[in-house]
């Protein structure tokens, strides 16, 4: 018996909702923008092989890698419920670039937990194993926030509630929307860019903040697209992340001029999001981008919808 499962590509923070507000997407013309987890019937309690684009830029040793953290965590909470844990063969297959800013440490925990969980017949619920995507988020960058993993996992916009026993809840979004992803081919560790952001902030930028997040998932909801737009700014991170980020004022700068609705940092870059409401808009900044902010052969650009659908199962041998 074997499940395998694909997590997509996600935006941390969609510039307004820092830690708080993510969103999956795939391309439109059907590139599988993600990592992939298949779990088998092992021989020894833990096997992992690992394959794809970006393998070579994982850890040597399969225990740095956080499919085994996930492995573990998996293991614990199965021996909480008393429900046996079954010997399992993994492959991961790390075809999303590391320190990115699309979400791929989420990628690969997303898709582990979730084909575990498939594998052993669902023991754990939707919550508990979001919580433990969280958890391990958080093992990786230094604090634990699941506007990467929520959206890879449950698709669509999400934005983290923490409250009542839910982590997160989806916000609706704008169907015509395009969300075109840069990915400039050089790398931001997460932990890095979380530590050079200042402990605390003034007054006024807090205000900015409540009305900009305030105001986005008001227009999200009462679909005033040109509103929710207008209220994706960034007061929290990007003013302190974009000399991180090479070319990225002046990309910025294009998109608007092109006819962008709005831009930004996608989770801590290097990757930059720009959504258009015109697929033809959309495609002329994918070019300009492509020649103007990819900076080597690792990069790429996509022009990609909202994955409605989070991670999911596309094999399965029983
Ligand atoms: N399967 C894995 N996928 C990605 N990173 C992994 C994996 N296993 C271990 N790591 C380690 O976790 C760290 C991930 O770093 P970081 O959080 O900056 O990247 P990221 O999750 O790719 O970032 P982003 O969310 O911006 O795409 C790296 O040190 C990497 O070596
Ligand atoms: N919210 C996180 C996302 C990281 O991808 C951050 O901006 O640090």
């Amino acid at each position: 018996m074997s499940v395998t499962v694909y997590a997509p590509a996600s935006i941390g923070n969609v510039s307004v909702g820092f830690d708080v507000l993510g969103a999956a997407v795939s391309p439109v013309d059907g590139t599988l923008l993600g990592d992939k987890v298949t779990v088998a019937a092992g021989t020894e309690p833990f096997s992992l092989r690992c394959e794809g684009d970006f393998v070579a830029k994982l850890p040597a040793e399969p225990q740095e890698n956080i499919v085994y953290h996930c492995w573990q965590v998996f293991a614990r909470e199965l021996d909480k419920k008393s429900v046996s844990l079954k010997p399992v063969s993994m492959t991961l297959a790390k075809n999303m670039p590391i320190g990115s800013g699309l979400g791929s440490s989420a990628c690969s925990i997303v898709a582990a937990l979730d084909a575990l969980n498939r594998f052993h017949e669902n023991p754990l619920t939707e919550t508990e194993l979001l919580a433990l995507m969280g958890e391990m988020e958080g093992q990786i960058s230094g604090g634990v926030h699941y506007d990467n993993v929520a959206p890879c996992y449950l698709g669509g916009l999400q934005f983290m509630v923490e409250e009542l026993g839910i982590i997160s809840q989806s916000v609706p979004s704008f169907d015509n929307w395009y969300w075109v992803m840069a990915y400039p081919g050089i790398k931001v560790s997460t932990a890095e860019a979380r530590a050079i952001l200042p402990a605390q902030y003034r007054r006024q930028d807090i205000i900015a903040h409540g009305r900009y997040l305030g105001g986005f998932i008001h227009a999200c909801h009462s679909q005033q697209p040109q509103l929710a737009a207008k209220m994706i700014k960034d007061v929290v991170a990007e003013p302190y992340r974009e000399g991180l980020l090479p070319g990225f004022k002046e990309a910025r700068q294009y998109a608007l001029e092109a006819g962008a609705l709005a831009s930004g940092i996608s989770g801590s870059g290097p990757t930059m999001f720009s959504i258009c409401d015109d697929l033809e808009v959309a495609e002329r900044i994918a070019r300009w981008l492509q020649q103007h902010y990819v900076q080597n052969d690792e990069g790429f650009v996509h022009v990609c919808r909202l994955d409605s659908q989070g991670s999911t199962e596309i094999g399965s041998e029983y």
